[in-house]
């Protein structure tokens, strides 16, 4: 049979939208497959929460199309669009004088889901965002960490499982150590495997960490969309390659990974430290554990020389 491409569940087409004179987006497309984690990245105001918006209708686009599973957004009454995407907002939002458990219900309620069911849906996800319902489903917003408050934001974004999720800095306003532990949280949910994501963040790492493909945005254009391993590694432009210049040594080694050094690395004598890790290991996970070892593994040295290799082929 041959190859069909799947169809894509978001398209934006040409999206600009401005506000006065100053163009806030501009030209912006991209596609997204199902199941893909798309990361908008980007200085402060350079359009990603606009873009986000442009997808769900909260903001009307001057110029250009979105379509979600073929369909103009446009031929959709915008409350019924929202219903079937998650969308968590910067601001976390929640419904202050509704209790936690109340907050994640919301949509499901208006979905008409059975008591029951969302009774249920409500235990398992705050139990899997570490929030126990016994002691959290009955509190209000404000006894809650701004933190936690995150978590029942995503709770509720996730709560009526929807195929697509929009995430406006989900991990924002925390100190980060605890967005390091939401973002695994985030990234280990068997709720969001399989679902189709679009994520606004400023942080690069976490881009890194969460995206199968980055857009880079700067004064609301697109700079490169491609895989995280493509803009550090083929920059398109000068902005590209300053945007991840304070991090690029950080995020090169754990870009890389013991597949991409290999061929490097010397055969005789072989390197029995390094026997023990997986080719899919980042160089970095390699290079913690070989110099956490005492006397620091005589791998490491090698194992340096290879990476700097595999960075100049990669980047070739
Ligand atoms: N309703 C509005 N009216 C006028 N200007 C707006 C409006 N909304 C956004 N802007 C402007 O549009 C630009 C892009 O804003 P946007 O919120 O999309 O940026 P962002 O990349 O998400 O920023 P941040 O990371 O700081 O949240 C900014 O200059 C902002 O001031």
């Amino acid at each position: 049979m041959p190859d069909t491409p799947a169809l894509p569940v978001i398209r934006a087409r040409g999206l600009t939208k401005r506000y006065g004179p100053q163009r806030v987006v501009d030209d912006v497309s991209f596609e997204l497959t199902a199941g893909e984690t798309l990361v908008l990245l980007g200085p402060s105001g350079c359009g990603k929460t606009t873009v986000l918006k442009m997808l769900n209708r909260l903001v009307e686009p001057d110029a250009g199309t979105v379509e979600i599973n073929g369909q103009d957004v446009r031929r959709q009454r915008p409350e019924e669009l929202r219903r079937g995407l998650g969308y968590v907002i910067q601001q976390v939002g929640l419904l202050p004088h509704y209790s936690v458990a109340d907050n994640v219900a919301v949509v499901p309620r208006l979905l008409g889901h059975a008591p029951a069911a969302i009774e249920a849906r409500t235990h398992e996800l705050l139990t899997r965002l570490h929030l126990p319902p016994d002691e959290y489903a009955g509190r209000l917003p404000h006894e809650l960490s701004g933190g936690q408050q995150q978590r029942v934001g995503l709770a509720r974004a996730l709560a009526a499982d929807p195929p697509i999720v929009l995430l406006d800095e989900p991990f924002g306003a925390l100190d980060p150590v605890v967005r390091a532990g939401i973002r695994r949280d985030f990234r280990e949910l068997p709720e969001l495997r399989g679902k189709t994501v679009v994520l606004v963040t400023h942080d690069v790492a976490e881009a890194f960490e969460l995206a199968d493909r980055i857009l880079l945005l700067d004064a609301g254009r697109v700079q490169q969309l491609g895989t995280p391993r493509e803009l550090l590694l083929k920059p398109a432009n000068d902005f590209v390659r300053r945007f991840f210049a304070a991090e690029r040594l950080a995020l090169q080694l754990r870009t890389l990974t013991l597949a991409d050094v290999q061929p490097f690395l010397p055969t005789a004598p072989p390197l029995p430290a390094l026997a023990r890790f997986h080719l899919d290991t980042p160089v970095q996970t390699a290079l913690e554990q070989l110099t956490a070892a005492d006397p620091v593994a005589a791998a490491v040295g090698p194992l340096m020389h290879a990476f700097h290799h595999a960075l100049q082929a990669a980047s070739a």
